[in-house]
């Protein structure tokens, strides 16, 4: 993969990213190898293949720990793991989710939490778990992945929208508590990602198409596409930044 921007500050940081292993996880995994980073991400299946390729292509090898992250507890310890192996944790990235689509009038309470559990409730613990480190290390940076897919009032994944809007009252709030130990909270929009997953699920040509037609640029995203906003992001060159929600979807929610 190709990036532009050097970071230097990430260099050394010791990262943590959820879902680290495959879709725009695995991009930012390797975006921030790249960087010099220390990297641990969890994900639930074996990442090893994974792994192994990183160091083979970046020289500079991931810890993956298999994780459940709707187990708050095991979420708990993978981040003291990670801790233990690279330092405090300087950076949190909040990337895993699930977007499995649903109609509102069939959902049971039991889906409805599960999707809370990984959509938001992780995002909450995980965050809540790596503050008191980087209250150690004087500050740090979290970037909690959301979607425009609520801005846009989508429909077909209701439970998913209203987890990616809370995500941006949850970091507003964060942002204002923590901003005192220097630590800043940022949440990330991007528009429609064609991850294989995407692909291989909803991008239909007529979907693809209408997408486009939203878009102000006429190019579809790949993961890559999300992972230099999310280094800046991490990085000290966006150190008065905090609180905000960066969308990067080619220009379909246009502000102003
Ligand atoms: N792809 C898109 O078009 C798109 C659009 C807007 C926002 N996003 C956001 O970007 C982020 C990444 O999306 P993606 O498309 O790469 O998703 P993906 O489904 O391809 O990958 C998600 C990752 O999270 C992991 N994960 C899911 N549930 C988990 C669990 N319970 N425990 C541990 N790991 C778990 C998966 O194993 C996977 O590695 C998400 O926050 C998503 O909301 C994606
Ligand atoms: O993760 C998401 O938010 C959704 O999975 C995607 O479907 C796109 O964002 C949506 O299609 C944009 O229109």
């Amino acid at each position: 993969m190709d990036f532009n921007a050097t970071f230097h500050d990430l260099s050394g940081a010791s990262v943590f990213i959820t879902g680290g292993g495959s879709g725009i996880g695995a991009s930012l995994t390797e975006g921030f190898l790249r960087q010099g980073a220390k990297v641990a991400f969890v994900g639930r299946s074996d990442a090893t293949a994974f792994v192994d390729r990183m160091e083979a292509e970046t020289g500079n090898r991931p810890l993956f720990i298999q994780c459940d992250i709707t187990d708050i507890a095991a979420l708990k310890a993978a981040i003291a793991q990670a801790a233990e192996a690279h330092g405090p944790i300087g950076v949190l990235v909040n990337n895993a989710a699930n977007d499995q689509r649903h109609e509102t009038l069939d959902v049971e309470e039991d889906f409805w939490d599960w999707s809370q559990s990984i959509n938001l409730k992780a995002y909450f613990f995980a965050c809540q778990a790596v503050i008191p480190g980087m209250k150690e290390l004087g500050g740090g940076s979290i970037v909690n992945f959301t979607s425009i897919s609520y801005m846009m009032g989508n429909t077909g994944y209701p439970a998913y929208t209203t987890a990616n809007s809370g995500i941006n009252g949850m970091t507003r709030s964060l942002a204002r508590e923590f901003g005192p130990d220097r630590i800043r909270v940022n949440a990330l929009a991007p528009g429609w990602v064609l991850t294989e997953k995407q692909l291989d699920k909803w991008a239909t040509p007529e979907a693809l198409a209408g997408h486009l037609e939203r878009q102000c640029l006429k190019d579809h995203l790949a993961p890559q596409d999300i992972v230099e906003s999310t280094l800046f992001l991490s990085s000290k060159t966006s150190r008065m930044i905090s609180g905000q929600a960066l969308v990067v979807d080619g220009g379909v929610v246009v502000s102003g």
